[in-house]
């Protein structure tokens, strides 16, 4: 479903993000990407969103070589994916469930239609009651369950969850992993992002990056 061929990516002359990953993550997959900051987890997931090119190797995604993807195909690339990244806050001048119909609605979706999954969306993630507060009466856990409800409203098959649990305190951390697996479970693929080796389910595969490299075998 994903596969990284012998990529690297270079910032510039002297950044250098990742080096020669090579790794493959099957449909269904749960997947802890783990490293220090600067490992280079950010970077490897915006490649599969087609937010990042390699400098070189390639990036397959559902069978498709996304490495020289033509800016027009990507909102089709990542109509499948549910992307959970720290730069994609909530909005919080509207209410919870407005921030999840918003996918919907870009996407064509009738207003009725949208509430009606956005609700059932919220209602995955344990929030239903929390509709119509705003994001900012809610906690950081709770946020973060909001922007998974808003990331799997479209039902990709992907989930990609840049350190979802970052700045959570254990118990919200735990929950708002106890979601990703829920999803998971019901069959989506999902590549989870932790700089905290603490997070990682001992149970799933982990792919440790260090300095842009893969450690041991992926
Ligand atoms: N847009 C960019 N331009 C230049 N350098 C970048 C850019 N994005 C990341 N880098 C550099 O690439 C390296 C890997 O960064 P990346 O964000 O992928 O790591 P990370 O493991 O996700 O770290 P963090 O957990 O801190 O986000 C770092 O040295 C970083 O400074």
């Amino acid at each position: 479903m994903i596969e990284f061929r012998n990529v690297s990516k270079h910032y510039s002359a002297d950044v250098t993000a990742l080096r020669d990953i090579s790794l493959t993550v099957a449909k269904g997959e749960l997947v802890f990407l783990a490293g220090p900051s600067g490992a280079g987890k950010s970077t490897l997931m915006k490649m599969i969103a087609a937010m990042e090119r390699p400098s070189a190797g390639q990036v397959i995604v559902n069978g498709q070589d996304i490495s020289r993807i033509k800016p027009v195909a990507v909102p089709f690339l990542r109509r499948n994916l549910g992307l959970i990244f720290q730069q994609q806050r909530l909005l919080t001048d509207r209410s919870v469930l407005a921030n999840v119909m918003l996918p919907l609605l870009v996407t064509g979706a009738s207003r009725h239609q949208a509430e009606q999954r956005a609700r059932a969306a919220l209602d995955k993630v344990g929030l239903a009651e929390r509709a119509e507060a705003q994001p900012l009466a809610l906690s950081g856990g709770e946020q973060q369950r909001v922007s998974i409800a808003r990331a799997i409203v479209n039902r990709p098959q992907v989930i990609l969850a840049d350190e979802p649990t970052a700045n959570l305190d254990r118990a919200s951390a735990n929950k708002v992993l106890d979601t990703l697996k829920a999803f998971n479970a019901a069959g989506v693929t999902c590549l989870i992002s932790s700089h905290d080796e603490q997070m990682l389910d001992a149970a799933a595969r982990v792919i440790h990056l260090h300095q842009g490299q893969l450690e041991g075998a992926a």
